[in-house]
């Protein structure tokens, strides 16, 4: 199937006035066709939002136009190479380089020339330094940097590594966070030497981790790669940028690069301390602590962030009630128990859902409970979309936005396609790490997984054993693991079932003294609404605190809204302008002033 998303309002059939701005009224091509008064303009578009909502309630119809260029670039992957630039660079950008101690040699090598171009920020033509991308020498993109560092990217060109070519095939590199430490690294004589072409962004609460999508497009360039020295700078974004791309790339074969003290990048090394130094620094980069013993020393700069910027709370998922009880970081790991058919799946479903609609996180999955995994994506999109899975509730533009949502953040496993150990299941979740950078992984439930005993080991040592390994692969690779898994038999009273904890899991106490979390899930039996318990919080009171919330759950969509609140049954429409760029904020429902409403 086919369906256009709309991008354009004649799309949609809206008519709006050319020289119209901000929010207009117009007539609703839905209704207006059937509608005694022809001259109710019901329709409100809010021209900058470029959302819409007939104000006709038997009509109602609402809706947003999509951005095309983000549609090409996630869904088509389309790019348009650059032109060539016409080989000139002024003395003045020769100079301005030079004084960074950038050879005309290395200028020439990577083909640094200048020339005017529009800047955005500056809203009119700059002279700029353009840096060109090339991978197997043809252009791909070009970065221009005007005098005051503005820089943008050519339109709808690709986002690879700077000087990509330097490392085909080979075994060692360094990655720098710009185009100049790059350029540094050469001048030192260390030709093995990529940058990332957008820097590092500046990390904040609630803000999805670094999306290294030139990682994903030269993917291959490293499959080969032994050892990675990553020299991003020395700041609270270039750390996080260097956590990310060790992430991504694998802890055991990055190392990074301390600085000398008075210096915070590989270029004013090489303008402080000269050429060898450079080699130095770089021959000197630390291995990132995996495991054994650590002194403050092997993570001080990391220590100082958290001295200054305190322990953060994790991602809220936008329950006012269980955003104060629970928040979920990465690298945890989270068991979520209770009787089944209580909705463990669903409610992990939703949490799912949120945090990739309002953070961007991208889940791995391994359920047996839903297969096949066809009707676990069409649960999500539903879920997401907050409508019933029914073409008569979903429209075919809703169907394509819940499709692409789905494709873009979650990862399912056939079950029936690999090894159950957890040994195996942590290998393949290691690789969607690498590959796409998941945030999170599921394994729903825990009875499903084989028991390999060693020689002589209990279920409970094995048990022990299997956690351990969930918690290490959790904390080396950043990436908050789901655990579901069901109590042993409960025992009833007049109230209904005993409510389940993390003791009650079949086999062993280590479900409680071996994990960070513990959620349980349970249908109170004398009102029939769900409740979740915080159980278990590890990094109280940071991430969270003991407590229960009590939510109410939608069958047809498999929402869970909390008690007094109501299900939004709008598809979610806003663009949020807060970090995350996917722009989508689940249940938000789409806001016009009321006294702007004429019937
Ligand atoms: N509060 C609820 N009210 C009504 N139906 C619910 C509720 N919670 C979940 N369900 C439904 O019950 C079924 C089982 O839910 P779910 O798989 O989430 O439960 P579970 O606790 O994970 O069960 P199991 O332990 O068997 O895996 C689903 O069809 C779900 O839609």
């Amino acid at each position: 199937m086919q369906e256009k998303l709309p991008t354009e309002w004649a799309d949609v059939g809206i008519t709006v006035p050319g020289h119209a701005k901000g929010q207009v009224k117009v007539f609703c091509p839905q209704c207006h066709d059937q509608r005694r008064n022809k001259t109710d303009k019901s329709l409100s578009v809010n021209l900058e939002e470029r959302v819409w909502q007939c104000h006709y309630p038997p009509c109602s119809w609402s809706g947003r136009l999509f951005d095309q260029e983000l549609l090409q670039q996630r869904k088509k992957r389309v790019y348009t190479p650059p032109a060539e630039p016409p080989p000139h660079l002024s003395e003045k950008s020769k100079k301005y380089l030079n004084s960074r101690s950038l050879s005309d040699n290395t200028i020439r090598r990577f083909k640094i020339t200048d020339g005017m171009e529009w800047m955005p920020q500056t809203e009119k033509e700059q002279n700029c330094i353009r840096f060109p991308y090339y991978r197997n020498e043809q252009l791909v993109n070009i970065k221009y940097r005007d005098g005051a560092k503005n820089f943008k990217m050519a339109k709808d060109a690709e986002l690879i590594f700077f000087h990509l070519d330097a490392i085909e095939g080979a075994e060692e590199c360094v990655i720098t966070e710009g185009e100049i430490d790059c350029m540094s690294a050469y001048e030192a004589g260390v030709y093995q030497v990529v940058s990332v072409p957008n820097g590092a962004s500046k990390p904040g609460a609630g803000k999805a981790a670094p999306k290294l999508e030139y990682l994903d497009n030269c993917f291959e360039y490293f499959t080969v790669m032994k050892r990675i020295v990553i020299a991003t700078d020395g700041d609270t974004a270039g750390r996080s940028l260097r956590d990310e791309l060790a992430r991504r790339l694998g802890r055991h074969r990055c190392v990074y690069v301390v600085y000398p003290e008075g210096t915070k990048d590989l270029n004013e090394v090489l303008l402080t301390h000269g050429k060898d130094r450079v080699k130095q620094v770089l021959s000197e980069a630390v291995a990132f602590p995996i495991e054994g013993v650590h002194t403050v020393t092997d993570f001080e700069a990391d220590l100082d962030q958290l001295y200054l910027e305190g322990i953060k709370r994790g991602d809220q998922i936008g329950y006012p009630d269980f955003d104060k009880l629970f928040s979920f970081k990465r690298g945890q790991f989270t068991v979520v128990t209770g009787i089944p058919n209580h909705g463990k799946s669903a409610f992990l479903n939703q949490c799912l859902v949120r945090l990739s609609s309002r953070y961007g996180w991208k889940h791995a999955i391994c359920s047996f409970e839903h297969q096949p995994v066809m009707h676990h994506a069409a649960k999500l999109i539903s879920c997401f979309l907050g409508k019933r899975f029914d073409p008569s509730t979903i429209n075919t533009t809703q169907w394509a936005w819940g499709k692409l949502f789905v494709d873009e953040h979650f990862y399912f496993f056939n079950t029936e396609d690999i090894e159950l150990t957890v040994g195996s299941l942590l290998d393949k979740a290691k690789e969607l790490v690498m590959r796409y950078g998941i945030d999170s992984f599921t394994i729903d439930p825990w009875n499903y997984i084989e028991f390999n005993l060693e020689r002589g080991e209990t279920e409970t040592m094995f048990i022990s054993r299997a956690l351990t390994l969930i918690t290490k692969f959790s904390r080396a690779y950043d990436v908050h693991v789901f655990l579901v898994a069901h109590p042993a038999k409960m025992s009833k009273t007049g109230k209904g079932f005993d409510i389940p904890n993390l003791y009650s899991i079949a086999g062993s106490a280590h479900f409680n003294n071996k994990t960070d979390n513990g959620i349980t899930v349970h249908i109170d039996e004398m009102t029939g609404n769900p409740v979740v318990y915080v159980q278990k919080v590890r990094e109280q009171p940071y991430t969270g605190v003991k407590g229960h919330s009590i939510f109410r759950f939608e069958v047809g969509t498999g929402r869970y809204a909390e008690l007094d609140t109501s299900f939004s049954d709008e598809v979610p429409l806003y663009l949020d302008r807060k970090g995350y760029d996917y722009g989508l904020l689940a249940d938000d429902p789409i806001k016009f002033p009321q006294d702007e409403i004429i019937f």
